[in-house]
């Protein structure tokens, strides 16, 4: 069991909106990693950072992110933030991954650093942010197959643009390489 499909990439990228839509054109199941990590713990995200820390919430996305992996196969979800562990980019390694990239400003605008992110709310928003953005990059492009720049695309955009790129791969017809 594998998903069709994995998304990955920064908050505000559009990974819940895009893949729950994806799902749909494909005519499979969404799961999004952040609420099984939720519904895992019993709590929102933003009390697992403030109640369990940081990297206790890390531990149960791993977790989360495994078992998602081993289970659907449909179109799958991960949370921002589960790239950095390097047991999930193995585990990401053989299996097919679509980024969602987005620059600053417009992630900026998106998730207008938010109370739902907790990482987001801290003492400057904005340098993390950019933080997240330079460190993550290259781990994203680790593990992607495909890269869809959403900046200047509405979601549904963003669907067309991915369905083209991926071809077949991930429409089912085709295992992806
Ligand atoms: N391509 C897009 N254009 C405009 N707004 C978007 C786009 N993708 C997502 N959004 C909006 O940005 C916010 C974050 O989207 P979400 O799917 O939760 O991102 P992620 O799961 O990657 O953090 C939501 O309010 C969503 O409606
Ligand atoms: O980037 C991150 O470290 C995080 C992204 C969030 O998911 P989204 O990318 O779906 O917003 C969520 O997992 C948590 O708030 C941490
Ligand atoms: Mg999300």
């Amino acid at each position: 069991m594998t998903p069709r499909l994995v998304i990955v990439g920064p908050p505000g990228a559009g990974k819940t909106v895009v893949g729950r839509l994806l799902a749909e054109r494909y005519g499979v199941g969404f799961r999004d990693t952040d609420s099984d990590a939720e519904r895992l713990v019993g709590r929102p995200i933003p009390e697992i950072f403030t109640v369990e820390g940081e990297s206790a919430f890390r531990e149960i996305e791993e977790r989360a992110v495994a078992e998602a992996l081993g289970e659907h196969t449909g179109v799958l979800a991960l949370g921002g933030g589960a790239v950095m562990a390097e047991g999930t980019r193995k585990l990401l390694a053989d299996r097919p991954v679509l980024f969602l990239s987005v620059g600053f400003a417009e992630g900026v605008r998106r998730t207008g650093l938010s109370a739902p992110r907790p990482l987001l709310t801290g003492v400057n928003p904005r340098a993390t942010f950019q933080a997240l953005l330079r460190d993550r990059l290259p781990l994203y492009r680790e593990v992607a197959d495909w890269e869809v720049d959403t900046d200047e695309l509405d979601p549904e955009t963003v669907v067309e643009r991915a369905v083209l790129r991926m071809g077949d791969a991930a429409a089912g017809g085709v295992p992806a390489e």
